[in-house]
């Protein structure tokens, strides 16, 4: 993780010179996926420094088509959607990601057929995902399908990238709007790290103050904003009303996080809402980044592992202010993001 967002980090000094703002979003995303590789798949993808990722494009437009499809009405219908030059995007950009997730597959498949490799794979302290899904089998002994292992890879590329981009920009985007918050999580982190540049693991659990300004930036800005679920029985409210079996709900973890009834300035910054007194009375479902209940989300340890060592590398070398021409404009596109992208001032300051 520090090795990738110390690319990234790199990118952006060679950037700044000029003094103009950096437009943080894809650059955030690249680098997440590029941690995500590494971790999960053990892949050095170099996405960062190659320029023009088919990839991270893909995902893209995977988002705003699968959004576009919602909103207009006459493409919920399977067969409108696949004659529409909509659906004839959506298909091309699937088989481009489909092709990425292959690439990543058949490459270890390759090294596995390598008995000397295998033997060093099972001998790993820590397999990583892919070695698990490659080693994995049903109970009648039976490996996973091909087609099998590329739905567990795109979910876990997929959930595993995007999301947390959408977190770390709009973290850095809270800290660049409130200076005295960001000086705090910086004096903080230095207070941590000493005379040392590096993050150890213990690190990550001591960054108190600053896991608090996650939390609160994850609270005004939830990566996933909302959940579905397709009702296996009926659910009747305590105000009477019901829906039936099978109906699709939609529950809108962003308005959660709102809602004056249980945040009290629901709009303002305010990091303290986390200590432990204050969560102690609140309602555990009052905070719902990662969703709840059996499928919640199952990489929250690492995405907030990741965030901590994203804002402490970032913040020991930059100071942020926001770009007031340019305030980003929410737009919820499966994840959040902003329209017009998320720009800020970048001063180094080491
Ligand atoms: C800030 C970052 C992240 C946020 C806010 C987030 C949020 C969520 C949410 C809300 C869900 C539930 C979706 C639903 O119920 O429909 C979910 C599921 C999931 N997440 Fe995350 N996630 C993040 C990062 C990650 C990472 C880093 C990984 C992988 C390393 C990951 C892997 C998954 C997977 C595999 C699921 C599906 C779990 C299941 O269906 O049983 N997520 N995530």
């Amino acid at each position: 993780m520090a090795e990738s967002t110390n690319v990234m980090l790199d990118k952006w000094e060679r950037l700044v010179t000029d003094g103009k703002p950096v437009e943080l979003f894809e650059h955030v995303s690249l680098m997440t996926l590029d941690s995500i590789m590494k971790c999960a798949f053990s892949c050095h993808s170099n996405c960062q420094t190659n320029s023009k990722n088919t990839y991270i494009q893909a995902v893209y437009s995977l988002c705003r088509l699968v959004h576009q499809r919602l909103r207009i009405f006459p493409y919920h219908n399977d067969f409108i959607y696949w004659l529409s030059p909509h659906g004839y995007q959506f298909r091309k950009v699937c088989q481009l990601a489909h092709d990425h997730t292959d690439k990543v597959i058949q490459e270890r498949k390759e090294s596995l057929k390598d008995e000397r490799e295998f033997e060093k794979i099972q001998k790993k302290r820590y397999l990583d995902f892919l070695d698990i899904l490659l080693c994995a089998k049903y109970e009648n002994g039976a490996g996973l399908s091909d087609e099998d292992l590329r739905a567990e890879v795109d979910t876990f590329m997929f959930e595993g990238h995007d999301t947390t981009a959408s977190g770390i920009s709009w973290l850095l985007y809270c800290l660049a709007s409130h200076p005295e918050h960001q000086a705090r999580c910086r004096e903080e982190i230095q207070e941590i790290l000493g005379d040392r540049e590096t993050l150890q693991w213990e690190d990550l659990g001591k960054m108190t103050y600053s896991t608090m300004c996650i939390k609160e930036s994850l609270r005004l800005y939830p990566p996933v904003p909302g959940v579905s679920r397709q009702l296996s029985k009926p659910i009747t409210f305590p105000d009477g009303r019901t829906l039936p079996e099978g109906t699709v709900a939609t529950i809108s973890i962003y308005l959660i996080h709102r809602n004056p009834s249980v945040w009290k300035d629901p709009l303002v910054f305010d990091p303290w809402r986390f200590s432990p007194e204050n969560i102690s009375g609140r309602h555990s479902h009052a905070f719902l980044p990662f969703s709840a209940g059996m499928r919640n989300c199952i990489g929250q340890q690492f995405a907030m592992n990741e965030m901590k060592v994203a804002l402490a590398l970032t913040l020991l070398r930059f100071e942020l202010s926001p770009d007031p021409t340019k305030p980003p404009t929410k737009i919820p596109q499966i994840i959040l993001r902003s329209k017009n992208g998320i720009h800020i001032y970048l001063k180094k300051i080491r």
